[in-house]
């Protein structure tokens, strides 16, 4: 896959970063009641963390620990039952244009073209043509979606699918990218080349990213620190500062002798649960 580099005009113009987190999450609980039943399943438990701007941080753990629930309660889908939850120095109410969501399913409106998907949001918020259409035409380029602008959903491949929802989530210049194992769904290779894009875009716009992955391998080559969670209800049960540097090809981890380490310390870490 051909790897854009970002060109200077989608490179966000913020402000320099702060020396607060950006994201403070503090012993936070969710616990989900059934409402026929009356049945409490309690998906996280004194979980606490803080991400730093311009910071990649996987959240990682086994199925069913409470991933997903972090990044609804940071989007604002769902609110926290105990604990408190900042974003920008705020708390967190509803979605809102700072937070860019991607999801494991692109989730693409099935009745609009790629390019309409792409800009559903700042045409919804009546942004003029002039402004977002650039805009656009360059994130098409740079996810490879150019020639199929016009093209509906279901005419492209998952892999083509997850980059216009990643162009649609990156439109709006969010702040802070959270991302719900996006790359899941992908056969091996095209996944490897979504990540090492998203690593390229990434480094040019200078967002934060949040990103859910099962993945030991994946959350090894993308994050500059990863935050271990326990089995349910999770918490983090380890933060794992990332060594290897920010420009990263996935061939020359393969011979690093820490790459094996960590992926065996944290395959330690899953079976204590
Ligand atoms: N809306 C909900 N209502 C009731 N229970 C829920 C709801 N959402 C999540 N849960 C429960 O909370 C727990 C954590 O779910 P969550 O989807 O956050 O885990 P996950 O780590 O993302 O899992 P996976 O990797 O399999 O997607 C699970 O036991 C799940 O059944």
């Amino acid at each position: 896959m051909t790897v854009h580099i970002l060109p200077p005009d989608l490179q966000a113009t913020r402000p320099p970063p702060s020396p607060d987190p950006l994201i403070v999450v503090e012993d936070v609980a969710k616990r989900f009641v059934d409402g026929r039943t009356g049945r409490v399943t309690a998906a996280l438990e004194h979980l606490s963390f803080a991400i730093r701007e311009g910071e990649f941080v996987c959240l990682l753990g086994p199925s069913g620990c409470g991933k997903s629930s972090v990044l609804d309660l940071l989007c604002g889908f769902e609110q926290p039952s105990a604990g408190r939850i900042r974003v920008e120095g705020g708390p967190v109410r509803e979605p809102g244009p700072d937070r860019g969501i991607v999801f494991q399913e692109a989730l693409l409106f099935p009745w609009l073209s790629v390019l309409d998907n792409i800009t559903f949001a700042p045409r919804l918020a009546g942004v003029p043509a002039a402004l977002y259409r650039p805009r656009a035409a360059r994130l098409i380029a740079l996810m490879g979606l150019d020639g199929f602008e016009n093209h509906a959903p279901y005419e492209l491949s998952g892999g083509m699918r997850q980059r216009a929802a990643i162009a649609r989530a990156w439109i709006s210049e969010p702040r802070i990218l959270l991302m719900d194992e996006p790359f899941g769904a992908l056969d091996a290779q095209t996944r490897l080349g979504m990540q090492e894009q998203l690593l390229i875009a990434r480094e040019a716009t200078g967002a934060t990213v949040l990103f859910v992955t099962h993945d030991i391998e994946e959350a090894l080559f993308l994050a500059d620190r990863i935050l271990v969670l326990s089995g349910r209800p999770g918490r983090v049960a380890r933060e794992i500062p990332v060594p290897f540097g920010r420009s990263r090809r996935y061939s020359a981890l393969l011979t690093d002798e820490r790459f094996g380490r960590l992926k065996r310390e944290i395959v330690e870490e899953f079976r204590a649960g």
